[in-house]
């Protein structure tokens, strides 16, 4: 299962602080099960895993290999959590370099033109062998009206209709609410196919519904396999969540001593994209009425050596949260070479995974000595499996926490000022 060890943080807090804390988390995790805290019609993302829709896992499941077998690029056109799941297991579970499947573009998640503008350059040349690129869509958006979302799907549905004309409808797919929205007005115009995501779910949760699973199963991912792990981590949690609820107690009393910042730290470069949805899940959550511990994502040891120097020093305003997997997941091991030049031969023949575990530890045992509060998340393997588990993990912890600071996880009312002060300038 998903481990979580707060024991380099526990230190910092007073007992006192502590069950204080631990109580309001024991009422939160009630408030969930009872359904009875605020914004209480959104826990859909704890029913889908509580009684799994396998016919529609079965349906994007062969879509998803449909689309492999036939596209050379899947483009994933979404903002905030109608993407940054998809991204997050994909980026996990995909290799770096190549890839025996469609690319996977993301578009949509910003207003950048040159980006577009380059992407639809990219999108009409041909392949290597003179033919042209064959391409799918996958437009998501709950609401539909999603700025950055709809003006990256008007630009590459025009390419698309001049590319395939009246069968640009078969590479395009909407997923999006079932009635509500202007998506649902140009699906019924177009008859593009269309996946629906639950009303009771919202986007930084949706990653387990046909927004995050669609593109993970174009990406090759068993999507079933990433399902069912979230359904353990369900059950399990259902029958004992001892571990979330001191996770919570112990993120509440940090938040009550006064940190600000959470920097939620991987030394595996697969797991950045997952820091992205974290940052989401507990940003849009917990930041309101001037509450919260603001999440923010490194990658070590890449950032010790950006970052590195104010964790350790700067103002001890800061928590950490490690995402780790134990097992090694690659092979590489440092080779010998004659004259010892660079002075690495101390290192020969040991594996790059023990190298990078002898930097976490010797991080987490720095950053504490520099008063850094440090929760250790870890799962055995990096596999579908885990990473669903750890997708439900990371849900719960959000709704246990967010409640226990008294706050409404599921609203994000504090986004729509941007979008009014933009629509405002910009004339709407
Ligand atoms: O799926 P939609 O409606 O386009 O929304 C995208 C994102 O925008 C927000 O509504 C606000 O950032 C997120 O909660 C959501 O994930």
């Amino acid at each position: 299962m998903i481990k979580c060890d707060i024991g380099f943080a526990r230190k910092f807090i007073e007992d006192d602080a502590y069950f204080k804390a631990r109580k309001k988390a024991d009422n939160a995790l009630d408030q969930l099960r009872d359904k009875t805290g605020p914004g209480s019609e959104w826990l859909g993302w704890r029913d889908i895993l509580a009684d799994p829709n396998d016919a529609e896992l079965e349906q994007i499941g062969s879509l998803g290999e449909e689309i492999r077998a036939k596209a050379d690029v899947f483009i994933v056109c979404g903002i905030g959590g109608s993407y940054l799941g998809a991204k997050a297991v994909i980026d996990a579970l995909s290799p770096h370099f190549g890839s025996n499947g469609p690319e996977i573009l993301f578009a949509g998640h910003h207003i950048g033109g040159k980006y577009l503008e380059e992407m639809l350059t990219y999108l009409k040349e041909p392949k290597e062998d003179g033919s042209a690129k064959n391409i799918y869509l996958n437009v998501i958006s709950k609401s539909g009206s999603t700025l950055e979302t709809a003006l990256a799907f008007r630009i590459l549905r025009e390419l698309l209709e001049k590319m395939y004309g009246e069968d640009s409808s078969e590479h395009i797919i909407c997923t999006t609410s079932k009635e509500r929205g202007l998506l649902n007005k140009v699906i019924d115009e177009k008859g593009y196919r269309k996946f629906i995501i639950p009303e009771d779910v919202g986007g930084r949760y949706s990653v387990l519904t046909p927004v995050g699973l669609l593109p993970i199963a174009v990406a090759g991912i068993d999507i079933r396999t990433l399902f069912y792990g979230a359904v353990s981590a369900y059950n399990q949690y259902e029958d004992n969540a001892e571990d979330l609820l001191e996770y919570a107690a112990l993120r509440n009393a940090i938040h009550e001593s006064g940190k600000t910042i959470d920097v939620f730290a991987t030394f595996e470069p697969e797991l950045t994209s997952l820091g992205g949805w974290i940052q989401q899940l507990l940003g849009e959550s917990e930041g309101k009425e001037g509450k919260g511990i603001f999440p923010t994502v490194a990658t070590f040891s890449t950032d010790l050596h950006s970052l590195g120097q104010f964790i350790q020093q700067g103002q001890r305003s800061l928590m950490e949260t490690f995402i780790i997997v134990e097992k090694p997941f690659s092979k590489l091991r440092v080779n010998e070479i004659e004259g010892d030049g660079d002075n690495l031969n101390y290192l020969a023949g040991r594996s790059f995974h023990e190298i990078n575990t002898k930097a976490r530890e010797g991080t987490t045992e720095a950053h504490s000595e520099g008063d850094v509060p440090i929760v250790r998340i870890s799962m055995e393997t990096l596999n579908a499996e885990n990473i669903g588990k750890l997708i439900y993990f990371f849900e719960l912890l959000t709704g246990i926490f967010v409640y226990s600071l008294g706050v409404n996880p599921f609203n994000q009312p504090g986004v729509e000022d941007y979008k009014k002060a933009m629509y405002r300038l910009l004339g709407k």
